[in-house]
């Protein structure tokens, strides 16, 4: 469980994140929505300790630095070694070591062997999307956080990682933030609305179909 304390973000004189408080539950799927520029990045970025904030975030107790190497992000534009090849950004971004049998089992879901040995530079938008995901599947990190995951994936990759989302959130913590509702709606434990700088845990909602479009309408517009 990740639990926020009193947090307080600001840029400048904009308060961004008010004092919130609240828990991300262990071992589930949560989803953060919100509208653009409400501050779904900048909590993620909190998370991540790569701002300066007020208040106390724990990771089931302990401080980031404690938990810094059990906690893995895929950004929407993740940076890579654009010069180096994917396997080569495998084994530089990757904290642990892992056989190549296993990276090569894991990166054949995503992408084939002749662009994993090209150069990252050469690589679409899904393309490195798709080395994210290699990188944090063979990471298995205790908390994962996903910023905009589904954007830019062709629809195979999504289906086959929304299986692998409810598979890993067995025992992995699991925070996603995007717009893309229909990705989200059918595979979520949790659902977190961030309107007006405060964050509100939406308990009572459904799995339905266009469900999460509707609490969208109803609260944020
Ligand atoms: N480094 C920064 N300096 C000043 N303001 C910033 C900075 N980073 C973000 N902001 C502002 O903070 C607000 C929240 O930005 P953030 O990227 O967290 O929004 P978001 O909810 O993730 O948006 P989106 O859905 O568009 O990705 C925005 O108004 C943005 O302009």
């Amino acid at each position: 469980m990740i639990s926020i304390s009193n947090l307080v973000k600001s840029y400048k004189k904009k308060i961004i994140l008010g004092d919130l408080n609240f828990k991300i539950p262990e071992n589930k799927i949560s989803f953060l929505m919100g509208e653009n520029g409400v501050g779904k990045t900048t909590l993620i970025k909190c998370l991540l300790n790569l701002e300066n904030y007020q208040g106390e975030i724990l990771f089931d107790g302990n401080q980031f630095s404690s938990a810094k190497n059990d906690i893995y992000v895929v950004y929407d534009d993740t940076p890579f070694y654009l010069h180096l090849s994917g396997y080569k950004n495998i084994t530089l971004l990757l904290n642990k070591k892992v056989t190549l049998d296993r990276v090569k089992e894991v990166a054949s879901h995503y992408l084939i062997d002749d662009i994993l040995k090209s150069k990252v530079k050469g690589y679409s938008y899904g393309q490195r999307k798709k080395l994210s995901l290699i990188i944090a599947t063979l990471s298995e990190p205790k908390y994962l956080f996903l910023d905009e995951v589904s954007n830019g994936l062709d629809f195979e990759t999504m289906e086959f990682l929304k299986e692998k989302l409810q598979e890993w959130s067995k025992n992995m913590t699991i925070l996603t933030v995007g717009h893309q509702f229909d990705f989200y709606s059918t595979i979520i434990d949790e659902l977190f609305l961030l309107k007006d700088s405060s964050i509100t845990h939406i308990t009572d909602y459904s799995k339905e179909s266009g469900e999460l479009s509707g609490i969208y309408k109803r609260i944020v517009k």
